[in-house]
C-alpha cells in the first residue's frame, strides 16, 4: 500500500526503502535527530525527496495535487500552530477539505465524520473553544481529531501522545490500535519504547538518517539493538498483572562515566 523507494532527503535521510502494507500500526523509533519527522513529513508531500519517490496505493505520492493526497495520508506534525483564529471544532472541520469543493458547505457526512472525531478525541466539551486556548494536550488531541475526520486510509502521526496525561496516551493508543485492526496503516513517530512495543505491530527503527532496522515488533525490538542505537541498556520483562512488556532501563555504563564528575578529594 505504501512504498518507500530509496528515499534520500539530503543531508537528513540517505536512501530509505520500505514497503507497508493496511492493517499494520508501524512504530518509527530512533534517538533525538535521527530523521523521524523528516520521514513522516516526506511521505506525506509536505518536503519533496532529493532522490527516491514515495508510492501510496499505486500512485507516486509527490505528483499527487494536495486534495487527492490528503484522500489517501493524514498527517499530525509533531506541534501545531498555536495561533490560529479557529475554534477546536473548526480546526478538525479542516480534515475534510480533500471531500469537499472549495467553500462548499460541509454536508451530513462531514458533520458526522467531525462529531465522531471529536467524541473519540474527548473533545466535544471544547469544540466551540479557541484552539489558542486549549490546553497542549488537548490541541494535540485537536490534531489527531482532524486527522481522524479525514478518514484516510495511512495516518501518519508524528509524537501523537507526547504532550498527553496517562489516561490518554493509553486511550489514544488503544484507538490507533484499533483503527489499524481495521485496515488503517498507521505509522507512528513514538518515544514511549513501552507503547511501541505493547500497541505496535511493527518497527522501524532509524538512526542518523538511515534505517537501522525493520520488522515486526517481536523480532526487531532487542536488548542490542536498544544498547546500539540509544546507548540504553535495557532488560524486557512481563508485567506481572496485566503481562504487557515492560522495559527496565539504565545509560550504558560508558555514558554513565560521561555524565559523573571527576572525582574530587576534599582535603
Ligand atoms: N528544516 C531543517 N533544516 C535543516 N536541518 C533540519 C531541518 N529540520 C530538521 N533538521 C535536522 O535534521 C535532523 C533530523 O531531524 P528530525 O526532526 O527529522 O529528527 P527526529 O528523529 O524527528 O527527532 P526528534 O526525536 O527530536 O523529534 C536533525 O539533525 C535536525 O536538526
Amino acid at each position: 500500500m505504501l512504498s518507500l523507494k530509496s528515499i534520500t532527503q539530503s543531508p537528513i535521510l540517505s536512501a530509505i526503502s520500505a514497503d507497508f502494507e493496511p492493517g499494520r500500526m508501524v512504530g518509527i523509533i530512533g534517538p533525538n535527530g535521527a530523521g523521524k519527522s523528516t520521514l513522516l513529513r516526506t511521505i506525506a508531500g509536505l518536503l519533496m525527496p532529493t532522490a527516491g519517490e514515495v508510492w501510496v496505493d499505486g500512485q507516486l505520492i509527490t505528483r499527487m495535487a494536495p486534495k487527492k493526497r490528503a484522500r489517501y495520508v493524514a498527517y499530525l506534525p509533531q506541534s501545531l500552530a498555536q495561533d490560529v483564529p479557529y475554534s477546536v471544532r473548526e480546526f478538525v472541520e479542516m480534515g475534510r477539505f480533500s471531500h469537499r469543493s472549495a467553500w462548499s458547505p460541509t454536508d451530513a457526512h462531514d458533520a458526522s465524520a467531525i462529531t465522531l472525531a471529536l467524541r473519540q478525541m474527548g473533545l466535544e466539551s471544547l469544540s466551540d473553544a479557541p484552539l489558542s486556548q486549549v490546553s497542549g494536550g488537548e490541541q494535540q488531541r485537536t490534531g489527531i481529531a482532524r486527522c481522524l475526520a479525514q478518514e484516510s486510509p495511512v495516518l501518519l502521526l508524528d509524537e501523537p501522545i507526547s504532550n498527553l496525561d496517562v489516561f490518554y496516551q493509553l486511550d489514544i493508543m488503544s484507538k490507533l490500535a484499533s483503527l489499524a485492526r481495521k485496515g488503517h496503516l498507521i505509522l507512528v513517530a513514538i518515544h514511549h519504547l513501552e507503547f511501541a512495543l505493547r500497541f505496535c505491530n511493527e518497527l522501524l527503527v532509524m538512526c542518523q538518517g538511515e534505517v537501522y532496522a525493520q520488522g515486526s515488533v517481536k523480532s526487531t525490538f532487542t536488548p542490542q539493538l536498544i544498547r546500539d542505537v540509544f546507548c540504553v541498556d535495557a532488560t524486557m520483562y512481563s508485567d506481572p498483572i496485566q503481562h504487557h512488556p515492560r522495559l527496565s532501563m539504565t545509560l550504558c555504563p560508558e555514558k554513565q562515566e560521561e555524565i559523573l564528575p571527576a572525582t574530587v578529594t576534599v582535603r
